[in-house]
């Protein structure tokens, strides 16, 4: 049977895959999208959507708590109930409305959606053969061009004993998000974005949390002390963090009469780096080690794609793989994991492969051109406070001269008159031009202070232009008037 033939085929409906698919069809293209679970990948159904609707339930009992005390509303006590039904229905509404959303523009624009696992046959030019998800049987489907997008999904550490544990009880960041009652002590696997933004939610509703993190500090990827302050604002929300501490082994613990214990169903047994062993006991665990590429049964050898030894696509600054007409956009290369550098990435290919569907203002043709604010790479962790970053970090900054500006958000109006002064924001800087490097948020909307800043960074102001502008009073933006007088 020979394969139906498109002009454009993209394998995983991700962040940039889904919007490529509308743009080729917008443009009188025969398109069709892959994907075996749904519309909208990662971001929409299991990741920054419904994590940031169920984040934004953690908040409200944070506040609800603080209500009588700190704000002189509410119950005495603040005392605070948890429905974990409702809100994890409320995030599949959201996350229903987002994926329906998506699916109905991809119909009205004609893409032929389908629903299957694919990968490539060898042998034959950009073809894949997908096994469709209801019913099993398999079609095969080829095209001029092919998109892979099929991202990255959580990783499984091998821990001796962890197999042996119920399975109810091991979660991901899929599964957490599932739950139906409050885990009575969740140990979190991971000090990283998604070990945290899980812990501090589940703590907010009622969990005991500990978080176990190989690293030697928290987010790994931020300075020092920027880290070292966002474990204080956890340790404040009684989360217990341990360092540089390696899981090593799992036991499930029995009572005598050989049932699994309901209270501390396992034992989790720890190595510091210093040597140091313990044990913990808890009753869920989130695995949040990280994620890893969806390569490995795409069949990519077969077809002359390499990948790294870590299992990702590599591409060139075109995100063209080593076959003739395929290309390999988001997480899936390796890039950093974001849903706005997945959509960038779309946008840098539609620009090299549809120009008239390109605004007209200046298209970035690759990566290493790509705009001002993709060389930037802006990210928001969000804890609450946010950590909001852009630009370069102090590892980044060796031999060069520079200062840096260090506020705590204490030292913010509005912060005060909110009462959210939790954090603290920080700049480096040029020494000699005043161009600002790099900008750290850890603060109340530290996501959108951060965006602030970026904006000056891609418009190249400097340090004192941010000092001397005219901010609304009392905006949060308005702290970047007093920054400066931090620096050294
Ligand atoms: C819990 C969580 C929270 C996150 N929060 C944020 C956030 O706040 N902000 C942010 O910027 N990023 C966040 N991320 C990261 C973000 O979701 C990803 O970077 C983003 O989705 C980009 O992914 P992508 O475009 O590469 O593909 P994805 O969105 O991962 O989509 C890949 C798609 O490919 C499909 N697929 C895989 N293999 C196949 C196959 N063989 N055949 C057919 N289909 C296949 C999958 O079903 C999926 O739909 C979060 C991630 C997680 C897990
Ligand atoms: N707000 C956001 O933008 C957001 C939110 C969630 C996820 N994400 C994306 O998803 C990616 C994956 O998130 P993640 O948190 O799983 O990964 P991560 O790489 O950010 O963090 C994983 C952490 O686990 C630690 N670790 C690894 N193995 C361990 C082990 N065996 N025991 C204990 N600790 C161990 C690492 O030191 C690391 O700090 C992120 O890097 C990010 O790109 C983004």
């Amino acid at each position: 049977m020979s394969p139906t033939h498109y002009d454009a085929l993209v394998l995983g409906s991700g962040q940039a895959g889904t919007p490529l698919a509308k743009a080729f069809a917008a443009a009188g293209r025969k398109v069709a999208l892959v994907d075996r679970a749904h519309v909208g990948g990662t971001c929409v159904n299991e990741g920054c959507t419904p994590t940031k609707t169920m984040i934004a339930s953690g908040r409200v009992a944070y506040l609800a708590r603080r209500a009588w005390d700190d704000y002189g509303v509410g119950d005495a006590g603040g005392k605070v109930r948890v429905d974990m039904a409702k809100i994890r229905q409320r995030k599949r509404d959201i996350v229903d409305q987002f994926r329906g959303g998506s699916e109905g523009r991809l119909d009205k624009a004609g893409v032929d959606i389908i629903r299957g696992e694919g990968r490539f046959v060898a042998g034959k030019e950009r073809t894949l053969l997908v096994k469709m998800a209801e019913g099993g049987e398999e079609r095969e489907v080829s095209a001029d061009l092919v998109f892979i997008n099929v991202g990255e999904g959580p990783s499984r550490p091998q821990i001796p004993g962890l197999k042996h544990i119920d399975p109810k009880r091991v979660l991901d960041s899929t599964s957490i998000m599932e739950l139906d009652e409050v885990p009575r002590h969740l140990v979190v696997l991971g000090g990283g974005y998604i070990g945290l933004e899980f812990g501090q939610l589940f703590r907010r509703l009622g969990a005991q949390v500990t978080i176990v993190q190989r690293g030697k500090q928290l987010v790994p990827r931020e300075d020092e002390d920027i880290a070292g302050a966002l474990l204080g604002i956890l340790a404040e929300d009684g989360i217990l963090v341990h360092l540089s501490a390696s899981p090593t082994s799992f036991k499930s613990n029995n009572l005598p009469n050989g049932q699994p214990s309901e209270l501390e169903p396992f034992t989790l047994n720890i190595n510091r780096k210093s040597g140091q062993e313990f044990d913990i006991q808890g009753t869920h665990i989130l695995l949040a080690t990280g994620r890893i590429p969806m390569t490995a049964n795409l069949n990519l050898d077969a077809v002359g794609i390499k990948t790294t030894p870590k299992g990702h696509i590599v591409v060139n600054d075109k995100f063209e793989t080593g076959a003739p007409g395929i290309y390999a956009l988001g997480d899936v290369h390796g890039g950093p994991a974001f849903t706005h550098i997945s959509y960038d990435d779309y946008r840098i290919i539609r620009a090299n492969l549809l120009p008239g569907q390109t605004p007209s203002t200046t298209p970035p043709l690759h990566t290493s051109a790509a705009s001002k604010s993709r060389n930037l790479t802006p990210y928001v962790v969000y804890t609450d406070p946010q950590l909001g970053h852009v630009g370069l970090h102090a590892r980044d900054l060796a031999g060069r001269r520079i200062k840096t500006a260090a506020m705590p958000m204490s030292y913010v109006a509005r912060a005060l008159e909110t009462d959210e002064t939790r954090g603290v924001m920080k700049a480096t800087v040029d020494a000699e031009t005043g161009e600002i490097l790099g900008f750290t948020c850890l603060g109340v909307e530290g996501g959108e202070i951060m965006a602030v800043v970026q904006t000056a960074m891609m418009g190249g102001l400097k340090w004192w232009d941010l000092e001397a502008a005219v901010w609304a009073h009392p905006s949060l933006a308005e702290s970047l008037n007093n920054l400066w007088g931090f620096l050294e």
